[in-house]
């Protein structure tokens, strides 16, 4: 038995993978009316339209009912929901968890990946912390698309025991990454060069201002990542590349179309009002912009975002002003390595 709490996209796309793998799954959710329908007619349209969800997977949305007797549990709200869900979590447990972090972002202020908030809010409570991340619309994986994704954690036991909890032969393939720092960097940075590959996208621009994005983006996320400690070899793996790809090249990525609508001339809080799900990537610009600053690390598309996003900066002069630059070689401070 598992419990996933959260249930848009991700949690109710990641049950059905844990259901299909022969997992009677407890799927929290804060809507009587939406458990319901998960109870009563095996659907959750709003977040997956015409996907009809299996009976093993059995909705709650009282959460010590929910937990009660649960080992491990997979974390699928958005990272802005993340501290306050702990603190009831932690209050409903009676013996240390393990937790899947599956949300892709990077608090700001304090900066801090999602598997140290987990470590900061459950203390004692957690058992261990894996984060599950790549390549993965939850669109594609409830219709059992073939996808890839890593897990990563302190503990590679630990990251081994989930990887044979979702891993199966048909539809989802799981590998190992032990490096947990680039993989949660990389899940988390790959929505701001998302928006911004959506932002051109919606100026006009064609494929070489994408494929310019996408490149000097991984090129940004490299630099920031390898000075936290990351490995500069993850981000050419699937929850570097491989993320960024799907992100930037998909109309089920809400970063990307959030981005497309800034390009066509729509204002933030219209574009976020209307998309009805989360759009990770506009608070991940503001962390990495003063995680950036704070370490002294280049990130020019990150910057032109963030002017776009909280200071009103029209969206052609941040893409002129990126062109503008001086100029620079390829290679320059691409990973924290001597090249
Ligand atoms: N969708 C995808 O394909 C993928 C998403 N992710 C990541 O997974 C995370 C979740 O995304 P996703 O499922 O897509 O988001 P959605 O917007 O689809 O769904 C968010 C869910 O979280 C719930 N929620 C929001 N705030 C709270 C709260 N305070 N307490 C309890 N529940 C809350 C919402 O409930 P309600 O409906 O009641 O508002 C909803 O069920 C994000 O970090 C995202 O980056 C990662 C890989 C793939
Ligand atoms: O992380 C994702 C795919 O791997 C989902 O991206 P969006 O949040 O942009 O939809």
């Amino acid at each position: 038995m598992i419990a996933v709490l959260g249930a848009g996209s991700w949690g109710t796309a990641l049950a059905i993978v844990l259901a299909d793998n022969g997992h009677d799954v407890r799927l929290w959710g804060q809507r009587q009316e939406q458990m319901d329908e998960i109870n009563e007619k095996h659907t959750n349209e709003k977040y997956l339209p015409n996907i009809h969800l299996p009976e093993a997977i059995v909705g709650y949305v009282d959460l010590v009912k929910a937990l009660e007797g649960i080992e491990t549990v997979v974390l699928a709200v958005p990272t802005k929901a993340i501290r306050d869900v702990l603190q009831r979590v932690r209050t409903c447990i009676e013996r240390p968890i393990t937790i899947v972090s599956v949300s892709k972002g990077i608090e700001p202020d304090t900066h801090k990946r999602i598997s140290e908030i987990i470590e900061e809010e459950m203390g004692e409570r957690l058992q261990d912390v894996v984060v599950l991340s790549g390549p993965s619309h939850a669109e594609e994986v409830s219709l059992r698309h073939p996808t890839t994704v890593a897990v990563s954690s302190k503990n590679m036991d630990a990251a081994e025991r989930i990887q044979d909890l979702f891993m199966n032969h048909q539809y989802f393939r799981v590998y190992t990454n032990p490096d947990l720092i680039g993989v949660e960097i990389g899940g988390a940075l790959k929505n701001i060069i998302a928006l911004a590959a959506g932002i051109t996208d919606g100026l006009g621009y064609g494929d070489n201002a994408k494929a310019a994005l996408m490149t000097r983006g991984l090129a940004e996320m490299a630099r920031l990542g390898s000075r936290l400690g990351a490995n500069p070899l993850t981000f050419a793996g699937l929850t570097g590349i491989g993320d960024l790809i799907v992100t930037c090249t998909s109309v089920h990525s809400r970063n990307w179309r959030a981005g497309n609508m800034l390009g066509k001339g729509y204002a933030l809080d219209d574009v976020l009002a209307n998309m009805g799900m989360v759009v990770e990537g506009v608070r991940t610009t503001k962390a990495a912009y003063q995680l950036a600053k704070k370490m002294n690390v280049d990130m020019p598309i990150t910057n032109a975002l963030y002017d776009v996003l909280f200071n009103g900066k029209d969206v052609k002069s941040a893409v002129d002003s990126l062109m503008a630059r001086g100029k620079t070689s390829e290679l320059e401070d691409l990973a924290n390595i001597s090249l």
